[in-house]
């Protein structure tokens, strides 16, 4: 007979785990750090009670798998504080589930590939990009850089060029401040919602402590862009004639007169892909980065298999990706080692469930331990950034099924291939024309982590240096 709920450390009444996750966290250490060490005690189930939520973590590649391709466990958390983005109810496709998260992924994909999503049009995206991003580094190489947010209007563009055919320039004050909302957002919590979640009355008593009034303000603002970004479509759409996903989708709107198609339901899915795209992607550059500059060997062989294949004029292109193992397994490696989606997004029970020998209560949180799997004991020795580990003898890339940063089963990111892609020739572009190089006096920057709802790198500065 299973056992009722899994095993954790002792709740107190009313608070659950709260006060001890509270004092374990109090030497700064990230969530995904203090899961582990729990999940080490108590098992790859382990049972929490964070104030009036149960939330399980669930570690391992048998177990995450089976999490993420059961229908049951296919459900998105209620929780307040994910809900609070959307207007309170479940829109989009990140924090939505059922017939209506379906819906919308469907759709949205569609419209996504019918604007060249995965396509040779968006590898152009990409190049332009990536080759605005290049000439903004030459025209200040040599000086020390702070790369942390380099990247989050490049990425936003490609992107953006698909939902709203717009590009920004990439010293754009207005989206650079946009950014650093994000950022800020995606910093103030982790993957479980915190405080705002557990106890979301707290936001009456404690607006400011709880975080309610800064998140409030930040989700004002990314609205207020989305609304008026719909709007400026709404003026000018010629409906024979879409220009690209919001337009595709106002269209849809008039045509069908469906109760699915609502000014809302637009707004939370361009945030979706906003936030779900522009974070991930950025954070992880600037990671791939963060060990490149730290390893000589890796950048020296970087350097070689792009003169080699590509040489010092042409501009890299995706198809070169064949060719190029060595670059390819750096930029696992970089996913791997950085794991910024570490608890990847929630999922939620959406009936009582057996895991295990256990029992899994309808509603139920459930976080899978991603950077645990792509940082545990299969590795040999994971702290270390070792590209090769992803090579064969012969020279082959290897894929190993415990590296799935993009999630597994129906609820898989929908951004992977971009994300892939644009990884691949934001190292290209820049590598194939810099050095990358540590400012003398600075300190050699530090791989640990901040928290928050992904992984993000601690400040830290690069010189550019052109090469010959
Ligand atoms: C390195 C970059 C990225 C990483 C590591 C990443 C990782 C993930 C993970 C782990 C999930 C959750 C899977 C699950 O629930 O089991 C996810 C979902 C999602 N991602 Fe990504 N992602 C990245 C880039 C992107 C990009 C570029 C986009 C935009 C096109 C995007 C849009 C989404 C969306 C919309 C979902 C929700 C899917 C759903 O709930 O059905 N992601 N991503």
């Amino acid at each position: 007979r299973p056992h009722l709920y899994p095993p954790g450390p002792t709740p107190l009444p009313f608070l659950g785990n709260l006060l001890s996750v509270a004092f374990n966290l109090r030497s700064r250490i990230p969530h995904h750090t203090l899961w582990r060490s729990w999940a080490r005690l108590y098992g790859n189930i382990l049972g929490l009670r964070l104030g009036l939520i149960n939330v399980v973590i669930v570690s391992g590649k048998d177990l995450i798998k089976e999490v993420s391709t059961r229908e049951v466990f296919d459900g998105r958390p209620n929780g307040f504080f994910f809900m609070m983005r959307s207007f309170g109810k479940k829109f989009g496709i990140v924090f939505n589930d059922g017939a209506s998260w379906s819906r919308t992924r469907r759709i949205v994909l569609k419209y996504l590939k019918s604007f060249g999503y995965n396509s040779r049009f968006m590898e152009n995206y990409v190049s332009e990009e990536c080759r605005a991003l290049v000439k903004l580094r030459l025209s200040d190489a040599g000086k020390p850089i702070l790369v942390n947010n380099m990247f989050n209007i490049t990425v936003v563009n490609i992107l953006w060029r698909l939902v709203a055919g717009k590009r920004y320039d990439l010293e754009d004050r207005k989206l650079s401040l946009l950014c650093d909302l994000i950022m800020r957002l995606f910093r103030a919590v982790d993957m479980s919602g915190g405080i705002l979640n557990f106890m979301p009355f707290v936001r009456h008593v404690l607006p400011g402590i709880s975080g309610y009034k800064e998140l409030s303000s930040i989700h004002k603002a990314l609205h207020d862009f989305l609304r008026e970004t719909i709007e400026q479509h709404q003026q000018s759409i010629d409906v024979n004639n879409p220009r690209d996903v919001i337009d595709s989708f106002l269209i849809e709107k008039m045509e069908c007169k469906d109760q699915f198609f609502t000014d809302e339901e637009l707004q939370v899915v361009c945030l979706d892909l906003l936030e779900g795209g522009m974070e991930t992607v950025a954070n992880t550059a600037v990671f791939m980065l963060l060990h490149v500059v730290c390893n000589d060997d890796v950048q020296r062989r970087l350097h070689d298999e792009i003169d080699d294949v590509i040489g010092p004029l042409r501009s890299p292109a995706l198809s070169d990706r064949a060719r190029m193992v060595y670059t390819e397994a750096v930029l696992l490696e970089s996913l791997r080692i950085s794991s910024v989606a570490a608890m990847g997004i929630p999922h939620m029970a959406l009936d009582n469930a057996q895991l295990g020998n256990y029992i899994i209560p309808k509603g139920t949180f459930i976080l899978l331990s991603m950077f645990d799997l792509h940082n545990g004991g299969h590795w040999k020795d994971p702290e270390t950034f070792r590209p090769e580990r992803f090579i064969t003898k012969e020279g082959n890339l290897i894929q190993d099924e415990w590296l799935m940063p993009f999630g597994t089963g129906k609820r898989r990111c929908i951004g992977e291939g971009l994300a892939r892609s644009e990884l691949f020739m934001f190292l290209t572009h820049i590598l194939q024309k810099f050095r990358l190089k540590i400012p003398d006096g600075d300190t050699v920057p530090s791989v640990e982590p901040n928290d928050g709802l992904t992984l993000s790198a601690k400040p830290f500065r690069v010189i550019f240096e052109a090469r010959k």
